[in-house]
């Protein structure tokens, strides 16, 4: 019964509730109040029977006392319009009948055989003595008849509040189960298909209209956090691809970087085994990038990166890997491709693709590569391997003089290997003291004077011996150790020129600046600090930079150009004539001196065009009131063509190789005594 009550819906759940309530109280207040109406008639019934009685008691008593029973029947009879009365008697007090009326009813015999009869006996009194006695029978009829009217009517009440309640039930139930089907409703849609768009309607303002309320401003709140979520995990999603993306793409380019590379190497072998199937890799290298950068500044660079990029995606098939490998290297990763004879091909068409002239910044440039080749199986059976082989034989390309393709050979790996050791054994070159700094005089041309030095440095190798600064310079400043090394030959040789100056009087000593240690945060600091624990004063100091290093961001190297001449160092500009020199810039640098690189001087003075650039330099310099220095004049012929033409100070062979610093003082105390010699013979010959 519980379980049948519980599956029952709302609905007929008030139904049951109401039809309960109403029978039972209809039938409860129905049986009370038919008792009460049958009480109460039967009361009149007998009331009515008992006066009747005493009012033919009171009017048979003359009959009665002048026996005249004829009258006494009329009097009795005078009962008979009352349907109810069924025997009307008159009894002597000696119990004799003394008038009797019975009426004419159908059925009286029976009628007055029931039990349900009223009967009402009054005495016939003449003053205290009792004649005889009235005797009254009344049936039950009017009863009956009155109870069953009052039954009637109130089952006819019954049935109308039955009616009205039922209406009354079914409002109600509508007002309860309308809101609560829609919410249902409304519910199934947010759970089952998400959707927070709809809103219950609100009718009422009782319980199920509040119900209502919070429903919506529950579903207002669940869409508001759901769209937020959704924003938000849209945004995260975003972010997720952008990330992986980074992780794996070059944002200047959009190529693959190195990491994707990698993985999609590792992807590729593990796919198919290894690289048996073929596959050749070209490692490109940009000759002459880091000119363009340090030059015209990064966003030229950056576009001639993204140019590249294009051509080389253009120039291979859609199953072929082009990667942006680090600064101006990119990998190519040529695709079932077996034959060194083709990947050599391939290789020497991207170069030739790649060193087409290109515009950027309004002006055309031409951009050169090197390029190393590795074949697989035959020079390497991994990816990795085969990367390592097209690196060193890319180097081979660089060093064999640039812009050129070079195949992998088995010699290579060991020279790659020297490099790094070279680079390992630099890092300890300081502390086991095998940097030397060699002093080239540079000498006054007029006078033939040395007035200062230009500080070279030296490695010496306990295994190899000398090596050349061309070689292990480009390898400092690759690794970041010309930073330290830099610092170490500034230390080195102001306090070598300090204590010459005591001794020989003031003498000014240049030293090679690196682009790298230029552009460090500190170095104007550095270089002050140095000088200041030197004991050198800084007018003897000069810094000697290239032109690349101050053409590029012009605008921070001048501002470094003069953080450097606010502390009192020189500035020159070094090799001057062999980068791309902006001669519009090179009026807003703080320069006191240009240096005339010895290619231009080797050939002098017997090379026209030598001639003119070196002529074309040296009065450039002096417009600008800039001091000359010739580097490499090897020749009696070249010191007094360059002295002959607005060029005050020379260095080279001629005047002296580099020294070291053991025998720089002999060679000053000579240089100086020769001088005087030859000064005193010049005024006694002048004299004579
Ligand atoms: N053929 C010929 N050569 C001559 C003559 N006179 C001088 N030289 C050489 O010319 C180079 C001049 O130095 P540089 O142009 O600054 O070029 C330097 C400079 O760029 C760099 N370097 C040397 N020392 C340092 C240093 O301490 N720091 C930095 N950053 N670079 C240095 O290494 C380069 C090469 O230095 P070195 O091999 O010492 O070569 C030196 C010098 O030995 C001559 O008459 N004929």
């Amino acid at each position: 019964m519980k379980r049948w009550l519980e599956s029952l819906g709302i609905p007929k759940k008030l139904w049951l509730f109401h039809l309960v309530t109403a029978l039972t109280s209809g039938i409860v207040a129905g049986v009370i109040m038919i008792l009460t109406v049958w009480t109460i008639a039967r009361g009149n019934a007998n009331t009515d029977v008992q006066i009747k009685a005493s009012i033919m008691a009171d009017n048979i008593l003359p009959s009665l006392q002048f026996r005249d029973n004829a009258v006494a029947h009329d009097i009795l009879a005078g009962l008979g319009r009352d349907r109810d009365i069924l025997r009307a008697k008159v009894i002597e007090a000696n119990g004799e009948t003394f008038a009797e009326y019975l009426p004419e009813r159908p059925g009286l015999a029976k009628r007055l055989r029931s039990k349900d009869l009223i009967r009402a006996s009054i005495p016939i009194m003449d003053g205290k003595d009792r004649l005889g006695t009235v005797e009254l029978v009344r049936d039950m009829n009017s009863v009956y008849r009155e109870t069953t009217i009052y039954t009637m009517a109130i089952g006819v009440a019954m049935l109308v509040s039955l009616l009205v309640g039922s209406l009354l039930i079914l409002r109600l139930q509508r007002s309860i189960t309308v809101p609560l089907a829609n919410l249902t409703r409304l519910m199934k849609q947010v759970s089952e298909r998400n959707d927070y768009t709809h809103r219950t309607e609100v009718t009422s303002r009782d319980e199920l209209g509040d119900l209502g309320l919070s429903f919506n401003h529950m579903i207002e709140q669940i869409q508001q956090r759901d769209t937020a979520l959704g924003h938000e995990l849209s945004e995260r999603l975003r972010a997720e691809e952008q990330l992986a993306h980074l992780a794996h793409h070059d944002p200047v380019t959009g190529l693959p970087n190195r990491h994707f590379f990698r993985k999609c190497t590792q992807d590729l072998e593990k796919l198919q085994g290894s690289t048996d199937h073929g596959m050749a890799l070209l490692f490109i290298d940009l000759d002459n990038f880091k000119y363009v950068n340090d030059t015209f500044g990064h966003d030229c660079g950056d576009q001639l990166l993204t140019e590249v990029a294009m051509r080389l995606q253009g120039a291979v098939r859609s199953n072929d890997i082009v990667v942006r490998f680090g600064g101006d290297e990119f990998v190519v990763l040529l695709q079932n491709v077996r034959e060194t004879a083709l990947a050599l091909q391939l290789a020497e068409k991207l170069r030739e693709i790649l060193t087409r002239p290109l515009r950027l910044n309004n002006q055309e440039f031409v951009v050169t590569c090197s390029i190393g080749v590795a074949v697989a199986p035959l020079h390497g059976r991994s990816a990795e391997e085969l990367l390592q082989n097209a690196d060193a034989a890319m180097y081979h390309a660089k060093s064999g003089g640039k812009d050129g393709v070079r195949l992998w050979e088995t010699t290579m790996s060991d020279q790659s290997t020297a490099r790094f050791s070279m680079e390992a054994d630099l890092r300890h070159a300081i502390d086991r003291n095998e940097l030397e700094i060699h002093y080239q005089p540079i000498v006054d041309l007029a006078s033939q004077k040395p007035v200062g030095m230009e500080a070279l440095l030296r490695w010496k190798h306990p295994i190899q011996g000398y090596v050349s600064p061309m070689v292990f310079i480009p390898v400092a400043e690759e690794s970041g150790l010309i930073l330290q090394i830099g610092e170490w030959v500034m230390m080195e040789a102001f306090r070598q020129v300090a204590a010459w100056s005591a001794d020989f009087g003031p003498l000014s000593i240049a030293v090679n600046v690196s682009a790298r240690q230029f552009r460090s945060p500190n170095f104007t600091a550095r270089a002050d600090q140095i000088a200041r624990d030197s004991g050198l004063n800084r007018d003897q100091i000069e810094l000697e930079l290239t032109e690349s290093m101050v053409m590029g961001h012009t605008a921070e190297a001048v501002r470094i150009m003069h953080e450097l001449v606010d502390c009192g160092f020189k500035l020159s500009l070094d090799d001057f004539g062999t980068g791309y020199s902006s001669l519009s810039y090179l009026k807003r640098f703080p320069l006191n001196k240009l240096k005339i690189d010895r290619s231009f001087v080797s050939d002098l003075p017997d090379d026209a065009e030598s001639a003119a650039i070196a002529e074309a330099i040296a009065g450039l310099a002096h417009t600008l009131g800039m001091q000359v220095v010739a580097e490499g004049i090897e020749t009696l012929e070249q010191a007094a063509y360059l002295a002959d033409r607005q060029c005050r100070y020379g260095q080279g062979y001629y005047f002296s190789r580099p020294l070291p610093a053991s025998r720089f003082p002999a060679y000053l105390a000579e240089t100086r005594a020769r001088l005087l010699l030859e000064s005193r013979q010049e005024s006694s010959r002048r004299h004579t």
